[in-house]
């Protein structure tokens, strides 16, 4: 008897894909079936002919891999891209960017920045992103109408925030969202603590606890300049990280945000406890923040994600470009240029931050049984060639201009290069009447 063809709603037939895990392979004329927004079927061309098809899409000079995943950002600071450049960290936070905020964040600014975002990483061929800011649950509306895929970290400060008045109602705000979007096929919730040195012992064990009891992740800067760790031992006598470890926030669903300070007894703190950490190399270098010597912590077992941070210290949102600049900077930090190479940096974009977001069950890789969450990279271009390896030729040579398609969930969100469901000329010009009020040019 013979095999009934396989059913799928979409075929698609890149020259080349990279499913991430195994690692290091390329399948060269290979098929990508889609049915119900799940993969259910990879293999080499002319067995993917032999399935039965509704719709087959060729994709010559196309690398097909799983799509990108921005693990740490602030999406509305788009609003804010370009306003106060060329500063460090607390100048730039404390004289520039908190006074911005408290004068023009509203749940406007928010919906408006953040659509800007979405559309920006859509082009980008970034499938799900992480995102940190004020008013959470607009931030969630949007993700929801956009298609794409989001971890929403609630902001707490200990003190008043645009759409809180305290630590508490941020928290109680966090769980009614968790709650909400409990069974969100796309978007989860997580907590997200700005950092040691705006959250005091209180609130964290509060967020500990609360953490725990809903299994949600915890999301912070962590350690991202000296000056942070300074700080804190000539105040406390204690580092960042072992307060951390000590109030018990540690553990697998901790996301360590930036880690440029790193001391052995820190090394070995992320690695006991699982944490992932975030790389955010293109902020901390505009910052001048440090390095985090992501070769040393990938040799010892830590999962390293990667995020642009926000586009007011980046100033994009290129996770591509990013991971471009991760591979460049681990070998100058390493001394060695075999310091992640192109398939481990690739990795990092993909898988590394499914798992640091805990949706490596169902993302981050393209295997039988997970979501169609994908990306197709144009690598016809003169630019391109010659082409030894696709791989190497996607992250040193390639940029985000590129991104033919993305599909989340098997569902299209850009057709060559054009959004499906977002109307650009609308966002540019939104935006940039933002920048007309904010920059006071408003007449
Ligand atoms: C509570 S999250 C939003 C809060 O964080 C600020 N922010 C943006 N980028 C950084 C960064 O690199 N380090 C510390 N804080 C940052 C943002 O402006 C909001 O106030
Ligand atoms: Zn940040």
């Amino acid at each position: 008897m013979p095999k009934p063809a396989v059913a799928l709603d979409l075929l698609l037939l890149p020259t080349w894909l990279v499913p991430v895990e195994p690692a290091g392979v390329v399948f060269k004329d290979h098929g990508l079936g889609i049915r119900d927004g799940c993969i259910v079927f990879i293999g080499p061309r002319a067995e993917a002919l032999k399935c039965d098809a509704a719709q087959v899409r060729e994709l010559p000079g196309m690398l097909l891999s799983p799509g990108l995943i921005n693990a740490h950002g602030h999406a509305a600071m788009t609003l804010f891209r370009g306003l106060a450049d060329d500063l460090p960290l607390m100048t730039w936070l404390e004289q520039h960017i908190w006074p911005a905020e408290a004068k023009w964040v509203d749940e406007d600014f928010v919906r408006d920045g953040t659509n800007l975002a979405i559309a920006e990483q859509i082009k980008g061929g970034i499938t799900c992103f992480s995102d940190m800011y004020f008013y959470p649950k607009i931030a969630s509306t949007c993700v929801h109408d956009s298609g794409l895929r989001a971890q929403i970290a609630i902001p707490i400060l200990d003190f008043p925030i645009p759409g809180a008045a305290s630590a508490d109602e941020a928290i109680r705000q966090g769980i009614e969202l968790f709650g909400d979007l409990k069974h969100h096929p796309r978007i989860k919730v997580a907590f997200g603590p700005h950092a040691p040195y705006t959250v005091g012992d209180e609130n964290l064990e509060k967020i500990r606890v609360i953490a725990e009891e809903l299994d949600a992740a915890i999301h912070m800067h962590v350690h991202e300049t000296a000056f942070e760790v300074q700080q804190a031992v000539d105040n406390t006598g204690e580092r960042p990280m072992a307060r951390l470890g000590r109030l018990g926030l540690l553990g697998p669903r901790f996301q360590a945000v930036h880690m440029t300070q790193i001391s052995d007894e820190d090394q070995a703190l992320l690695v006991e406890s699982n944490c992932s950490v975030i790389h955010c190399p293109e902020s901390n270098l505009k910052l001048a923040s440090g390095f985090c010597p992501v070769e040393r912590l990938w040799q010892a077992g830590v999962n390293v994600a990667l995020g642009t941070d926000g586009a007011a210290s980046n100033n994009d949102l290129d996770l591509l470009g990013e991971t471009r600049t991760a591979a460049l900077l681990a070998k100058a930090v390493a001394g060695s240029a075999t310091a992640l190479d192109a398939h481990r940096a690739l990795r990092m974009a993909t898988l590394n931050g499914a798992r640091a977001l805990g949706i490596d069950a169902t993302v981050g890789s393209l295997e039988v049984g997970k979501a169609a969450d994908l990306v197709a990279f144009d690598l016809s271009g003169l630019a391109q060639q010659p082409i030894y390896d696709p791989v190497s030729q996607l992250i040193y040579a390639t940029g985000r201009d590129c991104v033919k398609h993305l599909w989340v969930g098997g569902k299209p969100l850009l057709e060559d290069g054009r959004l499906t469901r977002m109307d650009e000329s609308k966002l540019i010009a939104t935006a940039q009447a933002w920048g007309r009020r904010i920059s006071g040019h408003n007449e």
